[in-house]
């Protein structure tokens, strides 16, 4: 874990990409696209914890249409810049099985997690699966899984900030931000 200080120092010389506004404005705009294709469909709504925790309660109350939540906490990062393994921790309680299920996250950066998130409610038997990333970074080359809904495009950089931590810290930050290279 960062100490306090070394958590403001990667802050103190970080390159904001996102503004807080920019931000906002993007979940809005998510929200029509989302209730444009699924308002009609009851689905049930996955965030992948941690990264997804802000967009999730962000984006929940622009959806006015019948929906059900749950979550799931996978990850492979484990407060690094690269990722590993993937580590499920949580399932969610919720039975996929016939439901059109929309998936919410962070980032798409591999695209490994999605891809595995993806393969696992389709064989539990989900009628559909959807998935709404904030950030999608380009990373130059392809990916297993493209999103159905997609925040900004982020460069490819570690960035940080509305839910993405840097070695744990900064989720809380409005705004989005690239480590400084
Ligand atoms: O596309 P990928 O390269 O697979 O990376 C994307 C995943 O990485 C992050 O999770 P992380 O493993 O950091 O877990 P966390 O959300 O609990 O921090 C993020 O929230 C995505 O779920
Ligand atoms: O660039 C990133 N930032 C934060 N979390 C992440 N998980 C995958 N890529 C990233």
């Amino acid at each position: 874990m960062l100490s306090s200080e070394e958590a403001r120092k990667i802050f103190g010389t970080a390159e904001q990409i996102f503004s807080a506004d920019v931000v906002s404005q993007t979940v809005k705009r998510m929200a029509i696209d989302i209730t444009t294709l699924l308002s009609h469909q009851y689905p049930l709504v996955l965030s992948i914890m941690g990264g997804a925790v802000v967009f999730t309660g962000q984006l929940l109350p622009l959806l006015e249409f019948p929906l059900n939540f749950d979550y799931l906490h996978v990850s492979r990062y484990d407060n690094k810049t690269h990722g590993g393994k993937l580590n499920w921790t949580v399932l969610p309680r919720e039975n996929v099985q016939n439901r059109v299920v929309l998936v919410l996250d962070d980032i798409l950066d591999e695209g490994i997690t999605l891809a595995a998130i993806r393969e696992r409610v389709m064989n539990q038997g989900a009628a559909a699966f959807y998935s709404a990333v904030f950030a999608d970074k380009d990373i130059g080359r392809s990916k297993p899984i493209r999103a159905d809904f997609v925040g900004v495009v982020v460069p490819d950089r570690y960035v940080f900030g509305f839910g993405m931590d840097v070695r744990g810290a900064w989720r809380n930050l409005p705004a989005i931000y690239a480590v400084k290279e």
